[in-house]
């Protein structure tokens, strides 16, 4: 875990700066062009981003989590090395989902859901910035981490907990694998 730093920006938030190499990354962008794509629907709305998830699907119509398709092997593997990465023990991020960004898509503000629980991300493509905002009396507190492409981030504690991020649209196309734990609630609720 030598290579895992913590950007000290907010407690909790890290990164690998190169997890993937290029060739891999080519690879990696070619399997998630080649999945079933949907744009991402919010109650009734629909998102600019195209998503995709393995192990455990989050309906936001429904508000239901259930157990999906599991990774398949050439996402297992990525999940495997991610967790080894950043010390989870193996199997933990039972959840990935795949996110397209076209030019224009992008984030808004959110928490996610606490259903789950640690989140690792991998960044493909287009350099992004993962902007955090937490409320401080009448304002927001803001900090900007980078998200360049190769590179992998994890969210937990406070960055994950207390703080909102989001990714501004985007000039050009990025995509994303993010990896996510079940939280005790997240378990339950898929029945566990
Ligand atoms: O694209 C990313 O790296 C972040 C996605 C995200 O924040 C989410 O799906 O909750
Ligand atoms: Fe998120």
């Amino acid at each position: 875990m030598d290579d895992l730093f913590d950007l000290s920006l907010i407690p909790g938030l890290r990164s690998v700066p190169a997890f993937v190499d290029v060739d891999e990354e080519r690879a990696l962008v070619e399997r998630i062009d080649s999945l079933a794509l949907a744009p991402f629907r919010f109650q009734g709305w629909l998102g600019k981003r195209l998503t995709h998830s393995f192990g455990i699907h989050y309906d936001f119509d429904r508000a239901a989590l259930a157990r999906t398709d599991p990774l398949p092997p050439w996402l297992a593997a990525v999940r495997d090395r991610a967790e080894q990465a950043v010390g989870l023990p193996p199997g933990t991020l039972e959840q990935a989902l795949l996110i397209r960004y076209d030019p224009g898509a992008g984030i808004g503000w959110h928490r996610d859901r606490p259903h789950f629980d640690h989140v690792v991300g991998v960044s493909l493509g287009a350099p992004a910035a993962m902007r955090f905002r937490r409320r401080l009396g009448e304002r927001f507190e803001r900090r900007t981490a980078p998200l360049p492409p190769r590179g992998l981030y994890h969210l937990a504690g406070e960055a994950r907990y207390e703080w909102e991020h989001s990714i501004a649209a985007m000039a050009a196309t990025r995509w994303s694998i993010t990896l996510r734990s079940l939280s005790g609630r997240g378990r339950a609720a898929v029945g566990d």
